[in-house]
């Protein structure tokens, strides 16, 4: 059978690598608003409650608009892609490694993770859960992303002015992927979030510091990388990165859309220090190839399908 998926936002840079994905996938049908109707609300909420399916690809207001023009009998079931709903309730988190897959195969609602957080809670999560790093550890977190993160607005801000090297912003510490970090990941405190935007289209690299020797109860960076493979699984989706031979981790400008996720641990030979990271495409499984993962698993499908997930 064939499911009916209205992308609200499908113009936007979410939607429209969203659409790619399922472009000529017999399993959905794809229901489009013309460019005179797509920010009608009474188009919106035709479209909104007649689908099997709805991905929200909106800044957060909008989202929470849509989410008000759906009917309770609707039978319609929801990915929102914004961060209006990740730590709301009646939600499910859709970061199905994390959360389990038969949470997300089952939900109503599903609330995408936000690309920071994505590598954050991959490379943290686990370990708090395994007891190798406390949950009441001031984390930091340092990270990069490209442009296309910040939607159309950014990207056009980038491709504009071309002499912009490096942007570090979230300077009020109050950045809205916070409190999703700190629930997801279980924390007693936020972390110190360090986000920079570099002049590349698209890909990320977060990283969590970690002062091992100072951590009370941290475990060895051998045992976390034995927890980030068991959390890795047999997933084709999110793996153990292939520590680099010439000692860096580059996010070229040319990075081609990619929805894996991969983790790596760095450490001194004493053990006294490690350096968390995890390397994904912002749009890929921080975004887009997240949705689709989701989608695939609430309609009952192999959670690859329709994901680019060659090298
Ligand atoms: N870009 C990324 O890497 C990631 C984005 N996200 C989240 O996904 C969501 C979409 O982001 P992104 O695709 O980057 O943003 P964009 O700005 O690229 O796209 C948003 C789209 O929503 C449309 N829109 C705005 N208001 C309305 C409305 N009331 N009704 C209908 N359409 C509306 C916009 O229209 P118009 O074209 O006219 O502006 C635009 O096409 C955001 O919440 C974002 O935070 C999450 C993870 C990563
Ligand atoms: C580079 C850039 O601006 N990135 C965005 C986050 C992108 C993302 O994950 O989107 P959500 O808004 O859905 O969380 C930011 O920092 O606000």
């Amino acid at each position: 059978m064939t499911a009916s998926v209205f992308i609200d936002g499908a113009v936007g840079t979410t939607g429209l690598e969203i659409a790619e994905r399922l472009a000529g996938r017999s399993e959905f049908a794809l229901v489009t608003l013309d460019e005179a109707r797509r920010k009608d609300a009474a188009a919106r909420r035709e479209a909104l409650n007649e689908a099997d399916f709805a991905i929200l690809c909106l800044p957060d207001d909008a989202a929470r608009e849509a989410v008000a023009l759906i009917d309770p009998a609707s039978k319609v079931r929801v990915i929102d892609a914004s961060s209006a709903h990740r730590v709301a309730d009646g939600w499910t988190y859709g970061f199905p490694e994390l959360i389990g897959r038969d949470a997300v195969a089952g939900a109503m609602r599903v609330s995408n993770p936000g690309c920071y957080p994505t590598g954050f809670l991959a490379l943290v999560a686990p370990l708090v859960r395994a007891g190798l790093l406390p949950a009441d550890w001031p984390y930091t977190v340092n990270a990069v992303s490209g442009y296309s993160g910040g939607g159309k607005a950014l990207i056009a801000r980038f491709e504009a002015d071309r002499d912009i090297a490096f942007r570090d912003y979230g300077l009020t510490l109050e950045h809205k992927h916070l409190p999703e970090m700190q629930r997801h990941a279980g924390l007693a405190y936020a972390p110190v979030f360090a986000p920079a935007v570099v002049p590349a289209h698209r890909g990320m690299v977060v990283e969590v510091p970690l002062p091992l020797a100072a951590i009370p109860g941290a475990g060895s960076a051998d045992a976390m990388r034995d927890a980030l493979a068991d959390f890795c699984g047999d997933s084709a989706i999110v793996r153990m990165g292939t520590p680099p031979e010439d000692g860096e981790i580059l996010l070229r400008g040319s990075r081609a859309p990619g929805d894996r996720l991969e983790l790596f641990v760095f450490s001194r030979a004493d053990g006294s220090q490690a350096r968390l990271i995890a390397a994904l495409d912002n749009l890929g499984k921080g975004a887009s190839g997240a949705a689709v993962q989701s989608l695939n698993l609430m309609a009952g499908l192999p959670e690859t399908a329709g994901l680019s997930l060659n090298d």
